[in-house]
């Protein structure tokens, strides 16, 4: 049996997936937590990748893996290839003057052209004019940008500050791939290649940065890294090229046209494969590639699980208990809505937004309605995403609901009344380690491997307008 591991290095947590390649089974998995807050130092992601191999029983057996991860965040490196400051991470607002300086300096449609997105606070060159900015000397130093998974990548291949690692700090050896390269701000999907004129706006000057590799091109492959606070890894397994971990799910998912995937992890996601890139210069729909050679348009919105976590902890109930008291509710809630903008907001472009409740009566305002409230308004932002797609051009003939959310049975009954299209619920599972298994398959024999996805639940689809309505009259 041939096995291959799928990582996915998220905001949250680190999780690992082992599969048998021919059939795609399960056979074990790890996981470990990520700190809180969006400013993080990359080595806390290194040691939970290190804990979650770990608690997956280590690779030894294994033949081939590749590295999903969240984003955008920001890693900057010096020529001796140590982390200069901590990373800032996608959902790190403080750049959002930045974005608007970028945007006034070249314009939205020109950015959308060259990038396939107009950036927002999340996206790295935006971050690379915050340092410029506010650090001019950490921004002096910096030698290397790299993504949270291309420094991943390449640790696990022995890269890295020559105190730590085997082979040094060799940053020409930075690689990362076409999915998470899209997320910069500073490379095309539509051409390929990085635009270093954006990125000597953003930083000030010009930096190595990670060679973009094909879908199924291996970055190289693992040194032995075994001892204290380092991943039990031997030598010589196949290191595929990783992704961003919204195209990493799109991979594990097997999405095919038709499919819009939909993720309510803490960032909430909406996003299609496509065989086209796609250009908005409203900004609200990104034009990312994917993992598979093709397109990813894809919306964000920065509140998601996290608004459920809240609401719940509010309430003082587990997410069953919050689920219970939203299905108590009347569709609508009995007009509470939640502008759930708990961390500001990227879609729309909100940086400094805060929540807000509407339509508080002495009727609506109950432990079930706000439960409600609470699950309806996340969902409606990513609908409000869906429609944005629609406008490029995708055609949705099924949503798949998926991510840490989307576990929740009242999630699932309520998007089936918030979304015009039928919703499927694939089976509870780390699609973005999943799509990583494949990459490293892929890598491995260099035949993308199509394993099959179960479903879990397929709520009958039950649109009620009125929920939408009232989220769009505030
Ligand atoms: N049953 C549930 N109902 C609602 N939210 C849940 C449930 N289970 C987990 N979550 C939330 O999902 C989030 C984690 O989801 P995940 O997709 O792993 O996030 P990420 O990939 O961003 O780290 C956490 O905020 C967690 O509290
Ligand atoms: O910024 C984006 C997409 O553009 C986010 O989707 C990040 O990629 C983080 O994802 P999660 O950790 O929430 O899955």
């Amino acid at each position: 049996m041939t096995l291959v591991a799928g990582i996915d290095s998220s905001t949250q947590s680190c999780k690992v997936v082992i599969r048998d390649l021919e059939t795609g089974a399960p056979v074990r998995q790890g996981r470990a937590p990520h700190p809180a807050g969006t400013e993080v130092d990359p080595q806390a992601w290194w040691e939970a990748l290190t804990a979650a191999i770990t608690d997956a029983g280590g690779l030894d057996d294994v033949a081939a893996v590749s590295i999903a991860g969240q984003q955008h965040g920001m890693v900057v490196l010096d020529a001796a290839g140590e982390v200069i400051r901590p990373a800032l991470l996608w959902n790190d607002t403080r750049s959002a003057a930045a974005a608007t300086d970028l945007v006034a300096e070249f314009g939205a449609a020109a950015l959308a052209a060259r990038t396939g997105s107009v950036p927002v606070a999340s996206f790295t060159a935006t971050k690379l004019r915050w340092l410029r900015d506010a650090e001019p000397g950490n921004a002096a130093r910096v030698a290397a940008v790299a993504l949270p998974h291309d420094w991943l990548t390449w640790r696990l291949r022995g890269y890295g500050p020559a105190s730590a690692s085997p082979l040094g700090p060799v940053l020409d050896e930075l690689v990362t791939d076409r999915s998470d390269a899209s997320g910069t701000s500073y490379w095309s999907p539509s051409t390929g290649g990085y635009d270093r004129e954006l990125l000597v706006a953003a930083l000030g000057h010009d930096v190595v940065l990670p060679r973009v590799l094909g879908p199924s091109e291996p970055a190289g492959s693992t040194v032995a890294l075994s001892g204290p606070g380092l991943p039990p890894v031997p030598a010589g397994i196949v290191v595929g090229p990783g992704a961003g971990d919204n195209a990493g799910a799109a991979l594990g998912l097997g999405a095919t046209e038709g499919d819009v995937v939909v993720s309510i992890g803490t960032s909430g996601t909406v996003f299609a494969v496509t065989g086209a890139p796609s250009t908005d210069e409203s900004g609200t729909v990104a034009g990312f590639a994917d993992a598979s050679g093709a397109f990813l348009p894809l919306v964000a919105t920065l509140n998601a699980a996290r608004v459920l976590d809240a609401t719940a902890a509010l309430l003082g109930v587990d997410h069953d208990g919050l689920g219970t008291l939203a299905l108590a509710a009347a569709p609508g809630a009995g007009g509470l809505v939640l502008q759930p903008y708990f961390e500001g907001e990227r879609t729309p472009n909100l940086p400094d937004a805060t929540a807000t409740l509407f339509g508080m009566t002495l009727a609506s305002t109950t432990r079930e309605g706000l439960a409600r409230a609470a699950i309806e308004g996340l969902l409606c932002g990513l609908a409000d995403g869906l429609d944005a797609l629609r406008r490029v051009g995708v055609e949705p003939a099924r949503i798949l609901l998926i991510g840490g959310a989307a576990l929740n049975p009242a999630v699932q009954s309520i998007a089936a009344q918030v979304f015009d299209v039928p919703v499927t619920v694939p089976e509870p599972g780390e699609y973005v380690a999943d799509g990583g298994a494949v990459q490293a398959g892929w890598a491995l024999t260099g035949v993308r491997p199509t394993w099959t996805v179960s479903t879990a639940a397929t709520p009958a689809p039950d649109f009620r307008s009125v929920i939408r309505e009232q989220y769009a009259a505030h």
